[in-house]
């Protein structure tokens, strides 16, 4: 074993209303869940506090995103202090969405991320490669470019969480296979053994995402370096439980 204890999130993204989320949070209070797996979920980040406040205890809360400073002339974004004022725990740094939809590039994720760890919440950094790149054989190398402009910002990474979500798996239907995600999640590690140190190599936990399910889950959840899952469109519904356990 590794002795990382697994990890997996629930990414809403911009779905739910009060009446869904309330049927969401109902499932996942009265579900036996395991005591070995930190439990994250995501909401809009305007239902942030109401979730918070039906979740059990044992489940924490993620924004979605948030900007690199503590308050100012920025229409329509959040800062860590705001995530964390209505009960946010961790933030979602770097999802493809906001690379790919909103374009922002690896530097501004990487500030993201170092402000707000050291504003206190602990960060679910993503990164993931395109098809296209993938079958140009460039997957390691976006994903190390991905990895090393936040490595060149972050000095702890004791609540940091690395997403890898190859961006051709996402809400697609094609899940990587237990190997492809393997594979990229060791090199990552190998990665950070060289650049960063052995000791975050060994500590960080390293999950998955794109295409998650229940019927998936417990096959990738048995590589060594695949460390949890963030899941979108299954942690919308009830077989999110049977991936949060999925380590058994
Ligand atoms: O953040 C979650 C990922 O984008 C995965 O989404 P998905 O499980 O719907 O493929």
């Amino acid at each position: 074993m590794s002795g990382r204890k697994f990890f997996v999130g629930g990414n809403w993204k911009m779905n739910g209303n009060k009446d869904e989320i309330k049927k969401i949070v109902d499932g996942l209070n009265g579900a036996a869940l395991n005591d070995n797996t930190d439990i994250v979920v995501s909401p809009p980040a305007c239902y942030l506090e109401y979730t918070k406040g039906l979740l059990s205890p044992k489940i924490s809360t993620a924004g979605q995103n948030c900007y690199k400073v503590a308050k100012g002339a920025f229409t329509g974004d959040l800062s860590p202090q705001m995530l964390i004022d209505v009960g946010a725990d961790w933030v979602i740094i770097g999802h493809s969405e906001r690379r790919n939809v909103f374009g922002e590039g690896d530097e501004l994720i990487a500030e993201k991320t170092a402000f707000a760890l050291e504003s206190g919440l602990g960060v679910i950094a993503c990164i993931g490669e395109k098809l296209e790149e993938r079958e140009s054989g460039k997957t390691e190398e976006v994903v190390f470019q991905q990895t090393k402009a936040i490595a060149a910002k972050v000095s702890n990474w004791d609540k940091v969480v690395l997403a890898y979500e190859p961006v051709w798996a996402i809400g697609t239907g094609k899940t990587a296979t237990p190997q492809q995600a393997q594979d990229v999640h060791a090199q990552l590690r190998k990665w950070l053994k060289e650049n960063v140190s052995e000791s975050v190599a060994n500590s960080l936990r390293i999950i998955y995402g794109g295409s998650v399910t229940g019927g998936n889950c417990k096959e990738l959840a048995q590589s060594g370096d695949i460390d949890g899952f963030l899941v979108g469109g299954a942690s919308l519904k009830p077989e999110f439980v049977e991936i949060i356990n999925a380590r058994g």
